[in-house]
């Protein structure tokens, strides 16, 4: 066998941070049980999902994904010409997903948080967490003049009623939910000698603990909020989910958020979030070998 096809293919950074934010999109719904969300036990609160349609949309994105890193590094730096070429992909990404689902909202907020993300990877020399998510917030924090006029989002209309910041107020603060909550719980349980699915479960209760979720009040209120940030705090102080404790507390808040209707969709979206900062700069150490 020649050299040539021995070799291991070389991907662009483009391509691998494509690869991690759609890896991160998979592993967040594969891991199970999530309260409320779709897993591999069923579809949580959603009647409209499923595993394979999640799936399914994580995958078409990956051509977006690649094109805003790629858009990213060709830039070099945080512009507003960035912003709004990320303003475009980002919309032509979500019209992607739509089609695919056939009209079904499932990453709108995953594209929203991952595209910053893969944008601000491929500026960074040394891609980690602190100094990837203080970029990203800095593009986030830019006012893309091409936003077409279109209905107030569900996201809008929770953010004036309840006088929270959502999705793009998360972003513009540097994720802290991922940042702050889900890396350092998942580093947590994992010296502490949880397994993997439980360690990632307990990242994702850390973020339900205390993120202003627009989907949550959207579908529930703040009676829906209350039931996320408080059962999730207490399935973390019954010893997390690998304790026999914190899995009796679990499920009592997978049956509470069910009862209301209520889905942490954006509590799942920074968990993709937090995996894919998690495994930023050792694969790209690994597979592009230059940093
Ligand atoms: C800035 C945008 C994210 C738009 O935000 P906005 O708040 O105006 O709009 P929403 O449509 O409500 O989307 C926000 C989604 O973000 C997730 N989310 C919620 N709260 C938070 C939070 N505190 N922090 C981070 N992320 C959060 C959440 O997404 C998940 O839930 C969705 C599924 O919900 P579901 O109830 O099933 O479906 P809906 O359609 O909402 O309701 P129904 O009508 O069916 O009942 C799913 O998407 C999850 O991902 C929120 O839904 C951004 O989208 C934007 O401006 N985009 C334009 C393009 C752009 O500029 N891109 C540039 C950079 S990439
Ligand atoms: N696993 C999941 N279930 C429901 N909504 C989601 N949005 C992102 N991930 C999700």
């Amino acid at each position: 066998m020649s050299a040539r096809i021995a070799a291991r293919p070389q991907l662009s950074l483009a391509e691998a941070l494509a690869d991690l934010a759609v890896e991160a999109l998979i592993d967040e719904v594969e891991l199970s049980p999530k309260p409320a969300l779709v897993d591999r036990r069923g579809s949580g609160a959603h009647d409209d999902l499923s595993l394979g349609l999640m799936h399914a949309s994580a995958w078409s994105l990956w051509a977006t994904f690649h094109d805003m890193a790629a858009a990213g590094e060709k830039a070099g730096q945080v512009d507003l010409a960035l912003r709004e070429t990320l303003g475009r992909l980002g919309r032509d990404g979500e019209a992607q997903m739509l089609e695919v689902t056939g009209g079904v909202n499932t990453h709108r907020g995953a594209i929203w948080a991952l595209g910053l993300l893969v944008t601000a990877a491929a500026q960074e020399s040394r891609p980690a967490p602190a100094g990837v998510t203080l970029r990203a917030a800095r593009l986030a924090r830019l006012e893309d003049s091409h936003i077409p006029q279109r209905a107030p989002s569900n996201g809008e209309r929770v953010r004036q009623r309840y006088g929270v910041g959502g999705a793009r107020a998360e972003a513009q603060a540097g994720f802290p939910g991922a940042l702050h909550h889900g890396l350092p719980q998942l580093a947590r349980s994992r010296a502490a000698g949880a397994g993997e699915s439980h360690a990632r479960l307990d990242a994702l209760l850390a973020i339900m603990a205390q993120l202003d979720d627009t989907c949550v009040l959207h579908r529930a209120g703040s009676a829906g909020l209350a039931c996320m940030q408080d059962g999730a705090r207490a399935v973390l102080e019954s010893g997390g989910s690998a304790s026999l404790a914190g899995r009796r507390r679990l499920r009592e808040l997978d049956v509470c958020l069910l009862r209301l209707n209520a889905s942490p969709g954006g509590a799942a979206d920074l968990l993709a979030a937090t995996l894919f900062l998690d495994r930023l700069e050792p694969t790209l150490r690994a597979q592009i070998g230059s940093l």
